[in-house]
């Protein structure tokens, strides 16, 4: 039989990932699930906070970082820059570069993670010295045009090396001048965060002026947060049309990485789908992740949703309510995980606002009505969304696309239908290594082959 992880970029998993298992055999559930869990740190949280660090004057301490592929290439990259970083279980020690890194000449290998991409990218540009830097097979197609356009505004020499507006690239950094730059937010908001994160080591002030508007704000949100604690003079409007960075750089100091809400999603997706309680004990309604608000879809379709200082709390109803229409462009990781919940519900699900998920790891509407199709379900593809009808999954072996997102939300609709399995369910890594262990512990069947 074919090796399902042939057409996986195995080389952008690392050594943190779940490795050498060429399916995983997912649910049914035997009944409602009951649990508390515990998840790992938040990747957004763990890539910036790893940038900013290096960037800063002073040693950080970073404590509950993820420790998934997305990470992993973050800290190697910043190693291959010359940066000592020390990592001993969940916290990562690190001496700071004040703005310049100590190799002024380096290849640099960014994984799949569009975080470490982007943001490294741009804190580069900021900097003097000539890197070459690339990421994964699917890393190099996705979309970095914007980026690039802004940082040449700013004074980047940006040379691509296969396509105008991907990786790989090289780079004569020479620093960035500072100035007024106008931006689109509307592919990625990634492209907005990384010239924040790189501007307080601009010559002169910075000001990001948004020409349309930007997909998921929240992550801006987060940056300019993450940026103030490390020290970084910003102002933004709450629209963030308009941002402006003082320069100053960062200082060094102890972080704590918040719980990623991204992948609790998943959990609470588990109790939606099978009528059970599930409990993210690490998790606060209060975080800036957008994925947090993901309860509030699962709400409407009947949970019960309850957030204490225990956590968040999920119980799902007897019947999934169905039946609307709703714009996921503000949390728009969580599309995949709603498409795969829609088909249990008592009406169809119409998902608007989400073309840009379609630069994400996989085109991910189109993988939707794909998967949907292999299992028998109806589904419609629309340019920025996807309609999902109600119907009983059938039997099937259903590719993960090498993409963590789409193996993690077919795990929750494993739960729920006979015969499901996932390819290479090792692409979890990318932000979750341990999803399986996680569904196991909740005792749902797993069994990983092989
Ligand atoms: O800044 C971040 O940490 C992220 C921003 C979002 O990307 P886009 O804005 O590119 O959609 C999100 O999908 C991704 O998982 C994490
Ligand atoms: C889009 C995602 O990741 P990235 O940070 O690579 O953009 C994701 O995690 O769903």
């Amino acid at each position: 039989m074919a090796d399902a992880r042939q057409g996986a970029d195995l080389e952008a998993r690392s050594p943190w990932a779940l490795g050498g298992y060429r399916l995983a055999r997912v649910g049914p559930a035997s009944g409602p699930v009951d649990a508390d869990v515990r998840v790992p740190g938040s990747k957004s949280v763990t890539n910036r906070a790893l940038v900013i660090a290096a960037m800063a004057k002073g040693e950080s301490v970073l404590s509950g970082i993820l420790r998934s592929d997305d990470a992993y290439w973050c800290i190697e990259a910043l190693r291959s820059l010359g940066v000592p970083v020390e990592v001993e279980g969940d916290v990562v020690r690190l001496a700071g570069c004040n703005g310049q890194f100590p190799q002024s000449e380096a290849r640099v290998y960014t994984g799949a993670g569009g975080t470490t991409a982007r943001f490294l990218t741009a804190a580069l540009a900021a900097t003097t010295g000539e890197y070459e830097i690339s990421g994964s097979r699917r890393m190099n197609e996705r979309p970095m045009g914007e980026l690039f356009r802004a940082l040449r505004a700013l004074g980047a020499d940006i040379e691509p090396l296969e396509r105008p507006d991907t990786l790989p690239i090289r780079l004569k950094a020479r620093g960035l001048a500072g100035g007024a730059v106008e931006m689109s937010g509307a592919q990625s908001s990634q492209f907005v965060s990384g010239v924040l994160i790189a501007a307080p080591y601009a010559r002169a002030p910075v000001t990001v002026r948004i020409v349309d508007h930007i997909v998921q704000h929240a992550y801006v949100h987060i940056t300019l947060d993450m940026m103030r604690a490390f020290g970084a003079q910003c102002a933004a409007a709450d629209d963030l049309a308009v941002i402006s960075v003082e320069p100053g750089g960062y200082r060094g100091r102890r972080y704590d990485i918040e719980a990623d809400a991204s992948t609790a999603c998943y959990f609470f997706a588990a109790a939606a789908v099978t009528g059970g309680r599930v409990r993210v004990t690490n998790l606060a309604r209060g975080t800036r992740q957008p994925d947090v608000h993901f309860v509030d879809v699962l709400a409407k379709m009947g949970c019960e949703v309850t957030s204490s200082d225990a956590g968040i709390e999920v119980r799902g109803p007897a019947t999934l309510r169905g039946g609307f229409s709703i714009s996921m462009k503000e949390m728009s990781d969580q599309t995949l995980t709603l498409a795969f919940l829609a088909p249990f519900a008592d009406g169809p699900i119409e998902v608007t606002g989400v073309g840009h998920i379609r630069h994400h790891e996989s085109d991910r509407i189109r993988v939707i009505v794909e998967s949907l199709a292999r299992v028998g379900v109806r589904a419609e593809e629309r340019e920025d969304g996807v309609v999902v009808y109600p119907g009983a999954p059938r039997p099937a072996r259903l590719p993960s696309y090498d993409d963590h997102r789409v193996a993690m939300a077919l795990s929750v609709l494993a739960l729920r239908a006979d015969g499901i399995e996932i390819e290479d369910p090792g692409c979890v890594s990318k932000t979750c290594p341990t999803f399986f262990h996680h569904l196991r512990e909740m005792g749902v069947p797993v069994d990983l082959v092989p």
